[in-house]
């Protein structure tokens, strides 16, 4: 069947799912085929869960009228985002980045919404299928469209583009993340960059914080562009207030104080401010929607339990953001300091070198109750006073030795080690 059928028996669905597990009644079921499921088995149960049509790629799913076959079903769902988002005329703004997309996007979505009627990615559904995904949830009586993108190999943004079309992009930052898919710094440097190229062809517009010499250097000469920082010769002047532990920042009269803690998140809130700025957001919505944002899922929470201050933020990990969010504790007030750090995943050959230079500079920086856990981690060298441990169960039976009164603890690790355990021995 050709996309544009497909696309007219999509206009009589309520939406698209992906899954069985949680359909909605009248939606276009895509039967994708993943690591532990082939989505054709299950076409049944779309029907009996309400789905009114299902896209599937084997002819043995085929079980009635309402079962549409393509040659690969994640390749349909790619073209029919792209032929919906050719069919919607509204203005849509991607963001990718190393660190930060998600909370930038919450940010953008938020300070926006005070005025428009807007729709985003929702979580970090960022991906060849999420992307797709989120567009097919847009219609066109949207003011905006927020597409968050994520990739962690070359080619993977300039494909994304492909599908969502950006009028407006930027990149959060460019850090070490994902560098075994990259290979390299360069290399995600490069594959972010693909945002800037697909703007730079298609004469869009980029958002450009001139604090970062990487993004100046990737957008070069490009005329097409929307300046904020903290020299007064940009388009927007922020200026960064303080971090301590919530960030604030101040913008024309207004200061604005943040419920997001860590000096690396005043970079995500001032593009949501200048984003609001550039489109007539007015100041006060700016504020008010910014300083009632509150990060939840893991990322740079700050918890209290009893005297203990916890900073949370166990959602991921890369050199980059752990660097970050080493250099931010240190600088937060508190006398009795501990670090939790798990291992990062996906450096590919520089893990080890990685895990190395980071536990080096912690080790600059703090003296005592350094506890870091995970395979990784337990190969570097160390002083004496850093404990490491090679597993999360040998953590446990460390921690409770210690005593939390009136400490201020950081705990941050790769989504696979999920450290957010941590809270239930304290
Ligand atoms: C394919 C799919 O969507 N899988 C999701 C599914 O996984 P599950 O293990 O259950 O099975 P399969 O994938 O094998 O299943 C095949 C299909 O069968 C469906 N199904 C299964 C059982 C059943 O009873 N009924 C069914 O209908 C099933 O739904 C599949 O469609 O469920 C998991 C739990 O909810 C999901 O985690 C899994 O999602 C995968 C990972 C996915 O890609 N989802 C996208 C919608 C998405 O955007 N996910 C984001 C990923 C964000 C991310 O990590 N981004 C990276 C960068 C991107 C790198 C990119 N190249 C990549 O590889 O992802 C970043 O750093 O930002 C998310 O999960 O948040
Ligand atoms: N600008 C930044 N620089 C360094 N680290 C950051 C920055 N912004 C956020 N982080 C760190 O990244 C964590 C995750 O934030 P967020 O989910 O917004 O990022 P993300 O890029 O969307 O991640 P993912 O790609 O895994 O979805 C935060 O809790 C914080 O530790
Ligand atoms: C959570 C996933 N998008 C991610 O960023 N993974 C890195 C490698 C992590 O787990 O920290």
């Amino acid at each position: 069947m050709e996309i544009e059928d497909i696309y007219s028996r999509f206009k009589q669905c309520s939406s698209v799912s992906t899954d069985t597990r949680k359909l909605e009644e009248d939606c276009m079921y895509f039967a994708l085929k993943g690591d532990n499921f082939d989505g054709n088995k299950f076409v049944k149960k779309a029907f009996e869960e309400g789905a009114k049509y299902c896209i599937v790629d084997d002819k043995n799913a085929v079980i009635n009228d309402n079962c549409i076959i393509v040659d690969d079903v994640l390749l349909a769902l790619q073209e029919l985002a792209t032929f919906h988002r050719n069919s919607i005329d509204i203005p849509i703004i991607s963001l990718t980045g190393s660190n930060g997309k998600t909370t930038t996007k919450e940010l953008i979505k938020a300070v926006l919404s005070t005025t428009y009627k807007v729709k985003a990615t929702l979580g970090n559904l960022n991906n060849h299928i999420g992307v797709p995904l989120t567009l097919l949830s847009f219609s066109s009586n949207l003011d905006f469209g927020i597409v968050e993108m994520g990739a962690n190999h070359l080619t993977e943004i300039n494909f994304l583009c492909g599908i969502a079309q950006p009028d407006f992009g930027l990149i959060t930052n460019f850090g070490k993340a994902h560098l075994e898919g990259f290979g390299g710094t360069e290399g995600v440097i490069k594959g972010k960059s693909e945002l800037y190229d697909f703007l730079k062809a298609n004469d869009k517009v980029a958002f450009i914080n001139t604090d970062d010499p990487k993004q100046v250097k990737q957008i070069g000469d490009y005329p097409h562009r929307i300046t904020f920082g903290s020299n007064t010769s940009n388009d927007y002047n922020i200026q960064f207030i303080q971090a301590n532990p919530f960030v604030e920042l101040k913008y024309e009269n207004s200061t604005i104080k943040s419920q997001l803690i860590g000096d690396y998140n005043y970079g995500n809130i001032a593009v949501a401010v200048v984003v609001g700025l550039h489109f007539n957001v007015t100041s006060q919505n700016i504020q008010k929607a910014i300083e009632t944002y509150k990060p939840d899922n893991n990322r740079s929470e700050i918890l209290e339990k009893d005297t203990t201050k916890i900073i949370l933020d166990a959602y991921n990990a890369n050199p980059t953001s752990m660097m970050a969010a080493v250099k931010n504790f240190k600088q937060l007030e508190g006398e009795k300091k501990f670090l939790f750090l798990g291992d990062m995943f996906e450096l590919g050959v520089d893990a080890e070198k990685e895990h190395q230079s980071l536990v080096s500079f912690i080790e600059e920086q703090f003296d005592k109750n350094i506890y870091i856990i995970g395979k990784n981690f337990y190969k570097t060298s160390t002083k004496s006073s850093t404990h490491k441990l090679a597993s999360f169960d040998d953590l446990k039976s460390e921690i409770h030795k210690l005593d939390f009164t009136n400490a201020t603890i950081l705990i941050k690790g790769s989504r696979g080690m999920a450290l957010e355990r941590i809270l239930e021995l304290l």
